[in-house]
């Protein structure tokens, strides 16, 4: 068996691997996918965090421009003292109101003066201040330094703007809280405003974070380049007391503060000017600061910036943390648009690229699968075309080269051309296209011409594609089969002869049969007549369409006679060798051909050989011919038929011509054992066969029987006259006289010597002594010669006797009989006399 692998036709493999480039596009388009996704949200990151990091640092600008505003106001109130040292409370509120601090700057708590007083100065600037009537006409009899204490300095919050509120920190000694102080020094030293840490306002009760902005104020005239000269110069500062809350809202742009939280920290002093912080003290939370407004999402680490300021040699630092939100937060709506696209194309191609590669494969498939097509339809023994409107599209080396094309020769011809005549072509059509059109495919044997004209048949086997298109394509598969109905020619032909050789077989086997049984019942034939009886009825079986006849030749050796005939009585019942060509031959003559001069003339004139084929047989034995059997078929037959009957007829005519010639010889070899050779007349051996027989018939039928013994008389005296030869003539001319006597049926036989028989049947004693008579008389009346000689008077003496009167067997009848013709001897001769003896008992 043929292994499956080397049939199957042979394909690109489709093994692992092949979906690699499309996992690679796939990856790859996820990868760029990412990444392009990365880009963008990099790219969102990056705008959000340029946003962010614009907004904070314009807020940052912002609430550094709002507090240099804040502290030009600070600079009015240095500039108000450097025009004058003694600067009191009406001129301070006056120059404030001014400014209308409440409208512009509503984050102020309070702007203050605080003077530096001295220990030493303590008591009288109490007294002066408690006297001052400046800021009020009684003066302020209870203005006293808070806290009580004792202190190298004082720095004394002199008097506050507005009063509403900030009464309480009027007389505070800032040198008895050590961050005010520090800030203080700081900025008498330095010469340049100073902020404080974060401090809780005394005169604030919502406890929320502030600080207080200082510029160190200095006396008129007094050098300040030094810090020395700055520590003798001081009067005091100028302050505003900031609420961080309050301040942030001036300086923060409201809308943002859902965006973003901001907080702010004091990290404390810069550039060496004070002592750092631990921890740097929250000033600001927007979240706490802006409790209505709604924040918007969760807070972004990753949106988180940091922006320094300085505010009065203090370090503040602006947390910025973003909220997610429509400003800060990220957009996916993008990325993941570009994610769903990207993934959606990636996979898209993915997919192109397994149909592609599909596709490939298929058509590397399909162009394989063509090829082998191809191959094996270029291969195949058998014809394949391809048919379209009655043309030949397309054509294989089988198809054209069955009838000795090329395949471009007989391409695009029509179909017209492989028929031998356009009556076959139609005929064709009729035949097959009724098929077609059931869309069953059509087979058939159909004979086409070759390119060289030669003849051929070829087996077809045709199918519309389109059972709907008739005229559409159709395809044809043939392969010669002129071989094939030759050779299948052939073994019929053979086949037929075998059936013919068995039928002549069988047939022969009959006719042997027959022949056999022919000669069977002829050799089992009684007599001739019996045997010539049996030939017609054998011939008609061997040849049932015949007639015929058997010729035996009669003792005259000239004539023939018809003995034996079947069918149509013949032409000439008696003949002569000369109307017969196989007498005259001597040997078998046939004739199948219409000759008139060459038939023989015992047919008939006019027969016609060709119509009516005859042969005829001499019959011999030993040379000598004693029949003919002639046989006339009834019609022509083939060449081989004819040598068969005529071979059967041969066969025929020697089993009957043997079986005739031994029939004939035993009848002579008899007649020669029962006749005399001299007279012809049975002898006594045969009238020993006859007596008892004809006894017992007549004994049967009741009949007479009469025995008469004739004896020539004195015969012996005629011989020694005339001499033997003549003896045997006067015995030759008594038998016949005697035979010419008797009636058929009788006997006459030659007894011994000159001594006869006759034996007379179913006759009485009158009729018997009458016939007897009329034998002597006969035999008397004879005139014999010899040798042109006359012998003289012959006469015979007769003794006869009847059965039943003178005996009931033959030997007593005989004896009877010899008894009277002794008796007749005695009584003178040339006489009859009658038995005298008694009936047996
Ligand atoms: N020519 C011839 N003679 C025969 C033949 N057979 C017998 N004879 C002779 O016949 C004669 C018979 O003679 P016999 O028996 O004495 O009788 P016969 O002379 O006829 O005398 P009768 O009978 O008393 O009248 C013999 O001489 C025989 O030789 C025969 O076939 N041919």
């Amino acid at each position: 068996m043929t292994d499956k692998k080397q049939q199957a036709p042979h394909l690109p493999n489709r093994g692992n691997g092949r979906a690699l480039p499309a996992v690679a596009a796939l990856a790859c388009g996820l990868l760029l996918t990412a990444g392009l996704c990365l880009l963008i949200v990099r790219y969102q990151n990056a705008q959000l965090r340029e946003r962010f990091e614009s907004d904070t640092a314009r807020l940052t600008a912002l609430t550094q421009t709002q507090l240099l505003a804040h502290f030009e106001t600070l600079l009015g109130v240095k500039g108000l003292f450097a025009a004058s040292d003694t600067v009191d409370r009406r001129q301070f509120q006056r120059f404030l109101a001014q400014q209308d601090l409440k409208k512009n700057h509503p984050g102020f708590q309070a702007i203050q003066f605080v003077r530096m007083v001295p220990a030493a100065q303590r008591q009288p600037y109490l007294d002066a201040m408690r006297a001052d009537a400046g800021s009020m006409p009684e003066g302020a009899p209870r203005f006293d330094i808070k806290p009580p204490g004792a202190r190298p300095v004082h720095y004394v919050i002199e008097f506050t703007v507005p009063m509403e509120g900030n009464g309480a920190a009027i007389g505070l000694d800032l040198a008895s809280m050590p961050s005010h102080l520090t800030a203080l020094e700081l900025g008498r030293d330095s010469g340049l405003p100073v902020a404080t840490e974060r401090v809780k306002l005394v005169q604030d009760p919502s406890g929320q974070a502030g600080f207080v902005m200082r510029v160190p104020l200095y006396r008129n005239g007094m050098p300040t380049q030094t810090v020395e000269q700055r520590q003798l110069a001081l009067l005091g500062f100028g302050a505003i007391v900031y609420r961080v809350g309050d301040l942030m809202k001036e300086v923060i742009d409201p809308q943002l503060i859902p965006h973003m939280r901001i907080r702010i920290v004091d990290t404390g002093y810069v550039r060496g000017s004070g002592p750092p912080l631990a921890v740097p003290a929250p000033m600001f939370d927007s979240r706490e600061a802006y409790p209505e407004v709604v924040p918007g999402g969760a807070e972004l680490p990753g949106l988180v910036t940091h922006h320094p300021i300085e505010i009065g040699q203090r370090g503040w630092r602006l947390d910025f943390v973003a909220r997610d939100g429509d400003r800060y937060g990220h957009n996916y709506l993008l990325p993941a648009s570009v994610a769903v696209s990207g993934v959606v194309i990636s996979l898209l191609i993915a997919v192109q690229l397994v149909a592609l590669d599909r596709r490939r494969v298929l058509a590397a498939q399909l162009a394989a699968a063509l090829a082998e097509q191809k191959a094996i339809v270029d291969n195949a023994t058998v014809g394949i075309e391809l048919v379209r409107d009655r043309t030949i599209r397309s054509s294989n080396q089988g198809a054209a080269g069955m009838l000795g094309y090329e395949p471009a020769e007989i391409i695009g011809r029509s179909t017209r051309a492989k028929f031998p005549s356009d009556e076959a072509y139609r005929a064709f059509g009729e035949q097959v296209y009724p098929t077609l059109l059931t869309g069953r495919s059509w087979s058939g044997d159909v004979e086409w011409v070759r390119k060289d004209g030669s003849h051929t048949w070829c087996r077809l086997h045709g199918k519309l594609v389109d059972v709907a298109r008739p005229d559409g394509d159709s395809i044809w598969v043939s392969y010669d089969i002129g071989a094939q109905r030759q050779a299948d020619a052939a073994l019929q032909a053979a086949n037929a002869d075998l059936q013919r050789s068995l039928a002549q077989v069988a047939r022969t086997q009959r006719e042997v049969a027959d022949l056999s049984e022919l000669s069977g019942f002829l050799q089992a034939c009684p007599a001739l007549d019996d045997a010539l009886d049996c030939i017609g009825e054998f011939a008609l079986r061997l040849f049932p369409d015949s007639s015929g006849v058997v010729y035996m030749m009669e003792a005259d050796r000239e004539t023939l006679s018809a003995r034996a005939t079947w069918g149509p009585a013949p032409a000439l019942p008696t003949l002569t060798a000369d109307a017969c060509w196989a007498l005259r031959r001597g040997k078998a003559y046939r004739m199948e051909r219409a000759s008139a001069s060459l038939c023989c003339p015992h047919l008939g004139a006019g027969h016609d050989a060709a119509d009516a084929p005859y042969a005829c047989f001499p019959l011999a034995a030993q040379a000598n011919t004693f029949g003919l059997l002639s046989i006339r078929h009834g019609g022509p037959a083939t060449h081989a038929a004819a040598e068969l009957r005529y071979q059967l007829a041969t066969a025929m005519a020697e089993h009957i011509g043997l079986a005739l010639a031994n029939m004939l010889l035993r009848d002579t070899l008899r007649q020669q054992s029962v006749r005399d050779p001299l007279t012809g007349l049975h002898n006594r051996r045969h009238l020993a066969e006859v007596l008892p027989r004809e006894l017992a018939r007549a004994h049967r039928s009741g009949a007479g029987l009469a025995v008469a013994i004739v004896d020539v008389d004195h015969f012996k005296r005629f011989n020694d006259r005339h001499g033997h030869d003549a003896g045997d003539a006067v015995l030759v001319a008594v038998a016949q006289a005697m035979l010419a006597q008797v009636r058929q049926g009788d006997l006459v036989c030659r007894y011994g010597g000159e001594e006869f028989v006759v034996l007379l049947t179913d006759i009485d004693v009158t009729l018997g002594e009458s016939r007897s008579e009329q034998i002597r008389l006969a035999i008397s009346q004879l005139a014999p010669a010899h040798l042109g000689q006359p012998l003289g008077q012959i006469t015979a003496s007769l003794g006869l006797a009847f059965y039943p009167q003178h005996g009931g067997t033959a030997d007593s009848l005989l004896k009877s009989a010899d008894t009277a013709l002794y008796r007749a001897k005695e009584d003178g001769r040339n006489r009859v006399c009658v038995s005298a003896a008694p009936a047996p008992a």
